[in-house]
């Protein structure tokens, strides 16, 4: 657990960059700090790793204080992943994972040997170790960032706007990637970003801070999205706050019809204006209009149960039944929900 206790920065010309910060950043989850340019989220995470110091206030790692800890020592235990990465450029990617084991005094194998099993771990191939980090592409160069920062297992990880500087498509699979991680490492995270989007996706909690470094609010997302403290974080949460929030309802409560769907190539009887045509192996082929045989529209599908009201709904838009088609893992289709059952499921989630 890291804990902010009435910490306070302020710069020699007098700026204020964060003001009596209270928050604290739970073992094992991930902690966004998200707000306007300016707020104080880099600070905020320097002074973790004593790259900056508080001028009032402590800050605490396992409720031992950071500022009795040697630096060097500190962050050997605390990985650090920036924008663009900050790899070493005349160093192999191999030798720039191994950068802390190197520091540390494992043997050349050993640290080498690490670093392979890391590119792994974060997607990579590693024959990639033998490249120069700019024979790799913006998002390869932040995963190798990732990589170097979980070399010696450090429990505490600090990712100062990791994911920004890549396109959007790739931007989605680091997020994707680094969810994948955490579940299988259980770090405590430290995340700045001032994509409120990104914040809710990767945050077990998240940190709102407006200009002056206070912190507006500090809660789960969905949290966040439903009660927001007050008119600044209504703004920062923005337009789509109702459609977000989306994301945190379940399908698992949507009625479904199974009388909606027809084998491929059999004809569309009876009175319903759409018809859900099934491949044999029993995944959605299209739909099927009444009096338009052999005429199939797309299908939009959501995971039942697994993915949220936001995608069923997504879904939905996407056929031009209006309807949104429920499948299991393996894509076979276990029903469909049509828009009065989303009717009715949105209703319940509005109105509780
Ligand atoms: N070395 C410094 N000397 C004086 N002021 C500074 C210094 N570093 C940062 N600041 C100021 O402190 C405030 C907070 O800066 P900080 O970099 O922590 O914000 P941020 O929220 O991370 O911003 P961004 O999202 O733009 O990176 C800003 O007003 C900034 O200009």
């Amino acid at each position: 657990m890291i804990t902010f206790d009435a910490v306070t920065k302020r710069y020699p010309d007098g700026t204020v960059a964060v003001d009596r910060l209270g928050l604290e950043a739970r073992t094992g989850e991930i902690t966004v700090l998200v707000g306007p340019s300016g707020c104080g989220k880099t600070t905020s995470l320097r002074m973790i790793n004593r790259m900056i110091d508080p001028s009032e206030g402590r800050i605490l790692l396992d409720g031992a204080p950071v500022d009795t800890v040697d630096p060097p020592v500190l962050r050997r235990g605390i990985g650090y992943v920036i924008q663009q990465a900050g790899l070493f450029p005349h160093r192999k990617v191999v030798d720039n994972v191994a950068t802390v084991p190197y520091l540390l005094g494992w043997n050349r194998k050993r640290a080498r040997g690490r670093a392979m099993e890391l590119l792994e771990r974060v997607g990579l191939d590693p024959a990639m170790g033998e490249r120069y980090p700019f024979q790799l592409s913006g998002g390869q160069q932040q995963r190798v960032g990732v990589a170097r920062a979980l070399a010696a297992d450090p429990p505490v990880l600090l990712m100062d706007e990791p994911f920004s500087a890549v396109d959007p498509v790739v931007r989605t699979n680091l997020q994707d990637e680094l969810i994948r991680l955490q579940a299988e490492l259980n770090k405590t995270i430290v995340f700045v970003t001032h994509d409120i989007d990104e914040a809710i996706k990767l945050g077990d909690r998240v940190a709102v801070l407006r200009v002056g470094g206070k912190l507006a609010q500090v809660a789960d997302p969905k949290t966040l999205l439903t009660e927001p403290a007050d008119d600044f974080v209504r703004e920062f949460l923005g337009r789509d706050r109702g459609i977000r929030r989306l994301q945190f309802v379940s399908t698992g409560g949507l009625r479904l019809r199974t009388d909606l769907t027809v084998r491929e190539g059999a004809d569309g009887r009876g009175d319903e204006p759409w018809l859900l045509a099934l491949t044999a192996e029993g995944r959605a082929a299209g739909w099927l209009a009444r009096g338009r045989p052999g005429e199939l529209g797309p299908a939009g599908t959501f995971r039942h149960g697994r993915d949220s009201m936001r995608a069923a709904l997504d879904a939905a838009l996407l056929s031009p039944s209006g309807h949104a088609v429920a499948v299991d893992e393996q894509d076979k289709v276990v029903g469909v929900a049509t828009r009065q059952a989303l009717d009715e499921a949105l209703t319940e989630a509005v109105h509780g």
